[in-house]
């Protein structure tokens, strides 16, 4: 079987002629600057076509990391007339056109602070794209009730707010304290326990919830909480209870982390062997699926298998959720690239990683993780701190102004609220901050040309996987050579979409699909503008129903230029629209 890239209708290899003034040079499309490029009715002006006709597109499904057996529901597509796109893209469309859409997505960390109805909306307003529940804290029914209102909300008012799962994970934590946080003062005594104690707790006694605690620590190890926003050294063992005294006061926040470092150094015995899945996590996967959320973020990952696993289960209960693997051990580091390959996506989970290798060394992790995702692309959320002092204060400290940027032009997919969000007093500011801060730089290295390109490997492993590649790679590049105002692409799977958001043109893509759940993943991807939609195989017919749906919304207008890139036919066209 022989397959080759050709030109669709080698003889319409034509443009559209340049306005009269400068008619006597027909110019090479390639440099020139598409504004001189009339408003045309008929189109494409030029399509490129790979001929893979005997391979399916459906093929594409493979690497894509969504399960390609799920069915949608038959109410999961779009009716042929009407066109979806979240309440909040469509304003800023409108009010600031395409190139000022933000391309870096945002994720806020669901909590007491943000649970009701009035505050997921305020976020939902704000930017959210993703809605995190983590199950370390709460009940079921506590996130039940949370994606009951986000569904609401999308359903009534038009967002597409997608719902990410966090599982909890088995590494040591603290139990519940009975209260939502206590002060540990600088030489305070505490003991730390395995003992099962009834509703209240003894005055300065920790829960743990690894039995083997007691046994795995010695005299004069130090006891981290949450990668040590507090410190303890262990002075004496009895029994169940380990006495510590606090040598870095701060607050005990409930079911907090808990690692023991000995002579510098991490200790892992006995809960190195702890499942990345415990009993509890199956549950809370079984009732995430039951639920539909979009992603699974997984904690504490030590290698690809578990991942593969909770793939397949989640594939045989036929459902289309991504599984996110959460970078935050040093075994997770140790196996990145084998981890990122099988997963949809990974987050760079900056809290329990700065528990386990020394604080110095986050910032290369991270760095590192955002590329290696982006080369096998899967979209990357940078995690944990980002905003820290907005928990209690308005406004952010310059440091923390300066992570955020260089996370964004690292041009990771999405940034992630935690204690900001969930219990922070400033939820909704917190969010503008990021908002701001991603408009800001994007559009500097935008106007700066600062980011240097990144040279991606091929990754497809079938034929019609790199004709897919190629195609993204071309029209992202045509896209920035043009100056084009968007890109379009149709695509089924949304592995497309993704290929073209590796690429991080300078312009929006617009993402059409026809399903729910695909346009709602995409959401996590960096500069994609989801898009549902009915479309036929029939690409004329699909732009033109784009074309005339958007405009009558006011989202494009005639002479706009756009590329539109199709997975369905493996093609690329580029067109004013009319
Ligand atoms: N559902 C919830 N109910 C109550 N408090 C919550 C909830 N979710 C988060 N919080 C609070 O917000 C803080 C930050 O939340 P987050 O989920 O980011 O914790 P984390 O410790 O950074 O994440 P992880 O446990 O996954 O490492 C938590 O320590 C907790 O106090
Ligand atoms: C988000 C998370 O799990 C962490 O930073 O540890
Ligand atoms: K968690
Ligand atoms: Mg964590």
């Amino acid at each position: 079987m022989s397959q080759s890239l050709h030109l669709l209708t080698p003889t319409t290899l034509t443009f559209p002629k340049p306005h009269s003034s400068s008619s006597s040079s027909f110019l090479n499309p390639f440099s020139t600057p598409y504004r001189r490029f009339p408003v045309t009715t008929g189109f494409p002006t030029f399509s490129i076509k790979a001929s893979a006709a005997d391979q399916k597109p459906s093929v594409l499904v493979s690497g894509n990391g969504t399960s390609s057996s799920a069915v949608p529901s038959q109410q999961d597509y779009a009716s042929s007339t009407s066109i979806e796109v979240d309440a909040v893209t469509e304003a800023e469309l409108r009010e600031n056109g395409f190139r000022s859409t933000r391309r870096t997505k945002l994720v806020c960390t669901i909590g007491p602070a943000t649970a009701g109805f009035d505050q997921l909306e305020a976020l939902a307003v704000g930017g959210m794209n993703v809605a995190r529940l983590n199950m370390c804290h709460g009940t079921r029914d506590w996130h039940r009730a949370v994606i009951e209102r986000v569904r609401k909300l999308n359903e009534d008012k038009g967002y597409a707010v997608a719902i990410m799962m966090d599982t909890e994970g088995s590494e040591i934590h603290m139990g519940d304290l009975g209260t939502s946080s206590v002060k540990a003062e600088d030489g305070e005594i505490w003991t730390f326990s395995v003992r099962a104690f009834g509703s209240t707790l003894p005055e300065r006694t920790i829960n743990v919830n690894y039995e083997g605690f007691a046994e795995d620590v010695k005299v004069g190890d130090e006891l981290l909480v949450d990668g040590g926003m507090v410190r303890f050294e262990v002075v004496e063992k009895l029994g169940p209870d380990v006495k510590c005294r606090c040598t870095d006061p701060g607050l005990l926040l409930p079911r907090a982390n808990l690692t023991f470092w000995r002579d510098g150094s991490l200790v892992r015995e006995r809960n190195a062997m702890l499942p990345t899945i415990s009993s509890k996590d199956w549950l809370d996967i079984d009732f995430g699926i039951a639920e539909g959320v979009d992603f699974i973020a997984v904690s504490f990952v030590k290698s690809a298998e578990v991942i593969n696993h909770l793939k397949s289960y989640i594939a045989a209960r036929s459902r289309d959720i991504s599984v996110v693997a959460k970078i935050e051990s040093i075994d997770s580091l140790k196996n990145l690239e084998e981890i990122i390959l099988a997963s949809d996506g990974a987050m760079v989970a900056r809290g329990d990683l700065g528990a386990q290798i020394p604080l110095e060394q986050v910032p290369s992790a991270q760095q590192k993780i955002v590329q290696v995702c982006r080369q096998l692309n899967k979209p990357v959320i940078v995690a944990s701190q980002l905003l820290e002092s907005m928990i209690e204060y308005p406004t952010p400290t310059r440091a923390e102004v300066a992570d955020v940027s260089e996370a964004v032009r690292q041009r990771a997919d999405a940034l992630m609220l935690s204690g900001e969000s969930a219990m922070g007093q400033f939820p909704d500011k917190s969010l503008a901050v990021l908002r701001s801060v991603s408009l800001r730089i994007e559009r500097w290295w935008r106007e700066e040309k600062r980011h240097e390109p990144m040279l991606l490997p091929a990754i497809g492993s079938s034929f019609s996987d790199s004709i897919s590649e190629e195609l993204c790679i071309s029209a992202a590049k045509m896209a920035n050579n043009l100056e084009v105002d968007a890109l379009f692409i149709f695509t089924k799977t949304g592995h497309m979409a993704s290929l073209l958001s590796r690429c991080r043109p300078d312009c929006p893509i617009f993402a059409f699909t026809n399903t729910t759940s695909v346009r709602r993943r995409l959401n996590l991807q960096w500069g994609l503008i989801p898009f549902r939609v009915s479309f036929s195989d029939d690409m004329e017919s699909n732009l033109h129903k784009t074309f005339s749906l958007l405009k009558a919304r006011n989202l494009i207008k005639s002479g706009d230029l756009v590329i539109a890139v199709s997975d369905i036919l493996q093609s690329i066209q580029v067109m004013n629209v009319p």
